[in-house]
């Protein structure tokens, strides 16, 4: 509960005046004011992250915490058998699955999490060790995990960044693996945004019309079993949410304690996102939504954080795939800042001033 505390009280507001001197230059740039977009308002963002006017990023990395979720199969609404996820930790560390192939187009090393994955397999020394628990348990019937579960995996998250900053952390990528996890992530978003089951709950990585119903059901009881008090982040991830839910809102935490940016993935992560954004009243800047999940409901949650995602590509993959192409238009949006010459360096009439 230390690290938690600590991580928290250390998130402080974005630094003005290093967004001012970002926001300025920009301006002076030899291009029309405001023309290259979101872009500008991302590095200036990024400026305000990392508390300097020239912002850096070298060192890239993304996090992918794995769990697993036993409400899915005991309740019969599982997309895909339980050890996929445990399969899919072998992919990545083998260099094998999709996020692999996005993080290294964007120069990102991937870093694995274990946070509970249940079908046992060779843990090799390269994926961290966080686990809380053989998977979380059925949101349908009570908690997922106990209170001090859920502390214990929003610490593993919070470690699981502060281990990677010696060496050099300069902005980061949080997703997930885990078979069955859109299920908390949709109760967590009818929860925070008020939205009915049925409108954030979709196939995820692919069921059918008739065991959507049955999952939009099952939501629907683990908020009525569970109750989970909204005002109470920790209570939250402790009803309805899972193990690598809770180490990604811990990363998100433990990066915007250190000033790095947080490039936020898909449907799960966001879920993550908003329990971060409950937890600390500072993190939301900190906090860039990488592209709008084609998971039914992402909007929701998008709007609730009154954010827009970067891209839309109708991405519904998760690993942190998409945080990877984030990832590279927060590089280009810091390039641009850095490289582009003013008005006066490079001798053209300053358009600024006519
Ligand atoms: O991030 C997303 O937008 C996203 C949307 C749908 C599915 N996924 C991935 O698919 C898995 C969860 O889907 P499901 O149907 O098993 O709950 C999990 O491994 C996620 O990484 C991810
Ligand atoms: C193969 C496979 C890969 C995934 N990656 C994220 N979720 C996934 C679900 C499946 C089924």
């Amino acid at each position: 509960m230390d690290l938690l505390k600590k991580t928290l009280a250390d998130i402080k507001p974005l630094d003005e005046k290093a967004m001012d001197k970002a926001r300025e230059r920009q301006y002076k740039l030899t291009k029309p004011p405001g023309s290259l977009g979101r872009l500008e308002d991302l590095s200036i963002i990024i400026a305000g992250i990392q508390r300097q006017a020239l912002p850096e990023i070298k060192n890239k990395a993304i996090f992918t915490f794995a769990g697993d979720h036993h409400v899915v199969f005991e309740e019969d609404i599982a997309s895909a058998p339980m050890e996929i996820t445990a399969q899919q930790v072998l992919n990545f560390v083998s260099g094998g699955g999709a996020v692999n192939a996005l993080a290294n187009h964007s120069g990102a090393r991937l870093v694995l999490i274990d946070m509970g994955v249940a079908t046992p397999y060779d843990r090799p020394d390269s994926v961290k060790d966080k686990r809380v628990g053989k998977g979380a348990s059925n949101i349908s019937r009570g908690p997922a995990m106990t209170r001090l579960e859920a502390v214990k995996a929003l610490e593993g998250g919070i470690e699981s960044v502060l281990e990677e900053i010696g060496i050099g952390l300069d902005i980061i990528g949080v997703g997930e693996m885990g078979i069955g996890n859109t299920t908390p992530a949709s109760a967590i978003y009818a929860l925070y945004t008020g939205a009915d089951p049925e409108e954030v709950t979709g196939p995820g990585a692919g069921i059918d019309d008739e065991t959507i119903k049955r999952k939009i059901e099952v939501i629907r009881k683990a908020l009525d079993v569970n109750k989970p008090d909204k005002t109470d982040p920790i209570d939250v991830l402790a009803k309805i949410g899972g193990f690598e839910i809770g180490g990604m809102a811990g990363a998100m935490l433990a990066a915007a304690s250190k000033g790095i940016p947080v490039v936020v993935d898909g449907f799960i992560s966001t879920a993550a996102a908003l329990l971060a954004d409950q937890l600390s009243p500072e993190i939301s800047p900190y906090l860039i939504l990488s592209h709008h999940s084609a998971e039914r409901g992402y909007g929701h949650a998008a709007g609730f954080m009154k954010q827009k995602p970067l891209l839309d590509l109708g991405l519904r993959l998760g690993e942190g795939t998409g945080a990877a192409l984030g990832i590279s238009l927060c590089e280009a949006a810091v390039r641009a800042l850095k490289e582009i010459r003013t008005f006066d360096q490079a001798g053209v009439t300053d358009v600024t001033e006519l």
